[in-house]
């Protein structure tokens, strides 16, 4: 694991922590293999020793060092190989829900990629099935909504993308609680034009579109993304600090970007947090939210993503309330979901200024 995290600094960088800890809190951009704890991963390591993942979880911290953004597929899918069936994806949907709820997530739409599940061997039904009982359960018993996001790894060509469609359009398959429709894995060589007539179907269904772009290409991608896939938000979009047009298009167009900055440092997509776009971002007015990504993957989790946002941005309690009502804004839940999660935030930051 890259160590990314924010160097603590004297009373005031810990009350802010201390803030953040307590702060009600959306996540819109996590994924969902990206998000086993090493206590699962070094579970299922266990389970399945013909794995090449580490069972013991101290060396999960050198396995989680990546060289790059290849580095990092391939590392990843090694852990997808561990998730081999329903039980499996159940327990670690249900165990990513606590450790959210634990750092007093609200609500996250968290993106699963059925096509690497299902061409593993999982039934489908299975993996809808699996997913819905760890999500009701969750809010059951930890108070998180969870939605869902499919995303069509877009490196695993069209029989991805199609297969991906299917699972998220056919109504005897697609689960109650899935609101979104993306597209992750590399960017390179991977052009998003092509993926329009599934985003169309998708959109036709109903979700709403959130594809990766600009994570390691160009602003051009982030433009492919809005024209070609009709993106209401934009994952990464990290290089649309170079276009000035576009940045001036996110902002009139209130589109969303989900930032997850100590992510672009562990992929080696941004070389140094300091260089990180942020600050562009919302200097040229784009609604910016902070997320986690591959949380364990690289080191950090939700909470202190919004510290590191905090020290880029200098933000204090005011401001970090303000970048969580920027998720809960940017979020798909319906308008009395998101005054209830707004509401809750400015309590907590009233009662927190004024003990
Ligand atoms: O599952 C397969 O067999 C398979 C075959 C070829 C290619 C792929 C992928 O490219 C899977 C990529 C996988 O990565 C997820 N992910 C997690 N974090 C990120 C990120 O920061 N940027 C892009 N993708 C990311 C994504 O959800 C895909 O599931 C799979
Ligand atoms: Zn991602």
């Amino acid at each position: 694991m890259t160590d990314t995290s924010v160097p603590a600094v004297g009373t005031a960088d810990r009350d802010l922590r201390a803030f953040i800890a307590g702060l009600p809190k959306a996540e819109l951009h996590v994924h969902h293999v990206g998000s086993a704890s090493p206590r699962i991963v070094s579970e299922l390591a266990a389970r399945h020793p013909d794995s090449k993942v580490p069972a013991d979880p101290e060396a999960l911290v050198d396995y989680f060092t990546f060289t790059d953004f290849a580095h990092f597929i391939e590392v990843y899918l090694s852990v997808v190989d561990l998730i081999r069936t329903p039980e499996d994806v159940r327990l670690l949907t249900y165990e990513v829900a606590r450790d959210m709820a634990r750092q007093q997530v609200r609500y996250a739409e968290l993106t699963l990629t059925p096509f690497s599940s299902t061409r593993r061997g999982i039934d489908a039904r299975a993996f809808m099935e699996a997913i819905e009982d760890a999500r009701k359960s969750a809010e059951a018993e930890f108070g998180t909504v969870l939605r869902w996001c499919f995303d069509i790894p877009g490196e695993a060509g069209l029989e991805a993308a199609e297969e991906t469609t299917r699972l998220a359009t056919d109504d005897r398959i697609r689960p109650e609680g899935l609101v979104s429709f993306g597209l992750g894995g590399p960017e390179i060589g991977v052009p998003r034009p092509q993926f329009k007539p599934y985003f169309d179907r998708a959109v036709a269904a109903g979700l709403r579109s959130v594809p990766h772009a600009g994570e390691t290409t160009g602003p051009e991608t982030v433009w492919d993304a809005l024209t070609e896939l009709r993106a209401e938000r934009i994952g990464h979009g990290t290089s649309s600090a170079r276009d000035p047009k576009l940045l001036a298009h996110l902002a009139e167009h209130r589109i969303p970007l989900e930032v997850c900055p100590t992510s672009n440092i562990a992929t080696r997509a941004v070389r140094t947090l300091e260089e990180h776009p942020i600050k562009e971002f919302a200097r040229a007015g784009v609604l910016v939210t902070v997320n986690s990504d591959d949380p364990p993957m690289f080191g950090t989790d939700l909470n202190n993503e919004y510290a590191v946002a905090a020290r880029l941005l200098e933000l204090d309690e005011q401001g970090l309330a303000g970048l969580a009502k920027n998720a809960v804004e940017a979020s798909f839940l319906d308008a009395a979901g998101k005054a209830r999660i707004a509401e809750e935030i400015d309590a907590y930051t009233a009662a927190w200024l004024t003990h």
